[in-house]
């Protein structure tokens, strides 16, 4: 099963370019101060400049209004992803005050868990599913921790759905064929260092997930 692909928290142009000539679907820029991707608005306006035909995500953790704005007056977003502990209602205001498409993170450490992501179906245009973090990670995703893929095995899910947390080129297309996911997303296992890609493991990944 071919998935579609989002290369999560780029950093420099040529991870842009890796990403991009491997056929990533998504590319994305973490906007979290605390992470070791973390880019600012005005960086990642510079690093997209000439990107085209792949959509941009913007990854934030309980941003405010203000700094939302601030990264969309720099440049364009394609999608809104939250990571942090953003309510349905918060979500729900985003999308009408920025117009912009919505994925709300859902952390997933049980089946219960997915429970958790009913409120959203309402209000986000998308989810992603992820890994709970470990309890001393400052981070609330790029963590490399996996979860049991076949809680979503089956998962009647009313929004597209990404699955996230701990993928590799050697376990991309066994999480795929167990979860169902038909789009994966993945950071730290395409790089050699915490916030450094590696162009290698970028093609790798993308030829796993989409099984070419
Ligand atoms: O990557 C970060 O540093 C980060 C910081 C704060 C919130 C989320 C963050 N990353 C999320 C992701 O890159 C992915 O959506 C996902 O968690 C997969 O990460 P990984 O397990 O490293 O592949």
């Amino acid at each position: 099963m071919s998935a579609e692909v989002k290369i999560c928290g780029l950093t420099d142009e040529d991870a842009i370019d890796a990403a991009i000539d491997a056929g990533a679907d998504y590319l994305g820029l973490v906007f979290f101060a605390k992470s070791p991707r973390f880019v600012t608005p005005d960086r990642a306006a510079e690093l997209t400049q000439f990107v085209e035909g792949v959509d941009k995500v913007g990854l934030f953790v309980d941003a405010e209004d203000a700094f939302l704005d601030e990264a969309l007056t720099h440049l364009r977003l394609d999608l809104l992803q939250f990571h942090g502990a953003e309510t349905p209602e918060r979500i729900d205001a985003i999308r009408r005050e920025f117009a912009v498409p919505v994925m709300k993170v859902i952390a997933i450490g049980s089946a219960e868990d997915l429970a958790k992501a009913e409120p959203y179906f309402a209000v986000a245009d998308r989810l992603l599913f992820d890994a709970k973090p470990p309890k001393n990670s400052d981070l609330p995703g790029g963590n490399a921790v996996s979860f049991d893929w076949s809680i979503l095995s089956g998962y009647k899910c009313p929004l597209q759905w990404m699955l996230a947390g701990g993928l590799t080129a050697d376990n991309v297309a066994e999480a795929i064929r167990i979860s169902g996911a038909r789009a994966v997303d993945v950071s730290s296992g395409v790089e050699s260092a915490p916030g450094v890609k590696d162009a290698a493991k970028i093609a790798a990944f993308i030829k796993a997930a989409k099984g070419t």
